[in-house]
């Protein structure tokens, strides 16, 4: 498969999967997440600097194929349902203070053709609101942070934009905030600014005669979107893009649904905004600490593998359709979130009324 079809059977995949994936009487099996492999609590700078993946596989291009009931099953044994399996993720927390880091875009806020229109519901913003009185909460996104403020708008919580790479802790006291109301925590790749500024300005030039195209500025990233572009134009996109890119050896290409997104080449993702999180909220080198990360992307795995590592937590892909994760769970779309973080604060306030 090219990397051109990949992209082409992105939304006729998800259909299919939805048909499958809706049928009745489906039976869930538990699946332990993976235990500790050591441990991993480097403070930022040092953990800026570490690079452990290997550069030339940065950029993902999903393979996406067409599920067979089987394929299904056995991705769904692997990874259950985190609503089905709730019991299992409840005794694997038991004794431990959950810390919740919860991704914006098709995870909080379903997946729509204009990025600026992708606002949460009230439901889920209340859904949240509950979480976050419950739990330290943490929103970690792609999304430029004052942008994901505006439509998450709680300022109850910590936020990590651009890919984690802008941290800020929350502007509002809660009985969980550990930082200095509003004090931006973490701007690792502060130095490339400028340079984003640049590369924003000559992409947008540069892919404004292709139809639908936009660039986005996330501040230390940028996100180039083909969602709206004629496929047989796409291939044009990306070479515009990695055109422009060949002056910028600083800066990689990653993709993620439908758009190609630029970032400073510093090994700073959204596992490293995890880790700095926990640190922050004093949960360094702590067993008692159970991370819930629940993403859709394939940015939210690098958040996936740190968990993994530690051993502590789980991760939570939200997808409709088996994809190759490091999650431990899955839910199928952002209503099945809304349940999920609404279940937890059940019996979060029920264990409170035992205690
Ligand atoms: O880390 P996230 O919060 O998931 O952000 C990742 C990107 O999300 C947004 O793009 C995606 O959602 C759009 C709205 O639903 C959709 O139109 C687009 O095709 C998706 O890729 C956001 O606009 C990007 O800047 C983020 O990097």
């Amino acid at each position: 498969m090219t990397k051109h079809t990949a992209f082409a059977a992105d939304d006729a995949i998800i259909a299919a999967a939805a048909a499958i994936t809706s049928q009745p009487g489906r039976r869930f099996t538990s699946y332990p997440p993976a235990r500790a492999r050591g441990g991993c609590r480097l403070a930022p700078a040092a953990a800026a600097r570490q690079a452990t993946d290997d550069p030339g596989a940065a950029v993902s291009w999903p393979e996406l194929v067409v599920p067979r009931h089987a394929d299904f099953d056995d991705w769904m044994e692997k990874h259950p349902s985190a609503l089905a399996a709730f019991e299992s993720v409840l005794a694997a927390a038991k004794g431990k203070k959950i810390v919740m880091f919860l991704d914006y875009d098709g995870t909080l806020s379903p997946i729509v053709r204009d990025p600026d229109s992708a606002v949460m519901s009230e439901e889920m913003r209340d859904a949240v609101r509950g979480v976050a009185e419950h739990f330290p909460t943490a929103i970690v996104s792609g999304r430029c942070r004052d942008k994901v403020f505006n439509f998450v708008k709680l300022a109850e919580l910590y936020y990590a934009g651009s890919h984690g790479m802008d941290i800020k802790g929350p502007t509002a006291q809660s009985k969980h905030t550990k930082a200095k109301a509003g004090a931006v925590l973490c701007q690792p790749a502060r130095a490339f600014l400028p340079v984003i500024e640049e590369v924003y300005r000559a992409l947008t030039a540069s892919t404004a005669p292709i139809p639908g195209a936009t660039v986005e500025n996330n501040k230390f990233c940028l996100s180039v979107h083909f969602r709206c572009v004629q496929e047989e134009k796409w291939r044009a996109l990306e070479e515009q893009v990695r055109s422009v890119l060949k002056e910028y050896p600083d800066l990689r290409l990653t993709k993620g649904r439908k758009v190609l997104e630029i970032r400073p080449s510093i090994k700073w993702d959204k596992g490293n905004a995890l880790q700095f999180l926990l640190e922050s909220l004093g949960f360094a080198g702590s067993n008692s600490v159970f991370p819930i990360y629940i993403g859709d992307d394939s940015t939210d795995e690098d958040a996936f593998k740190v968990l993994r590592n530690l051993g502590q937590g789980i991760g939570i892909l939200v997808s409709k359709i088996p994809k190759e994760t490091r999650a431990s769970y899955s839910l199928r779309e952002p209503s099945e979130v809304e349940e999920f973080l609404r279940k937890l604060v059940s019996w979060s306030k029920e264990s409170r009324q035992r205690d």
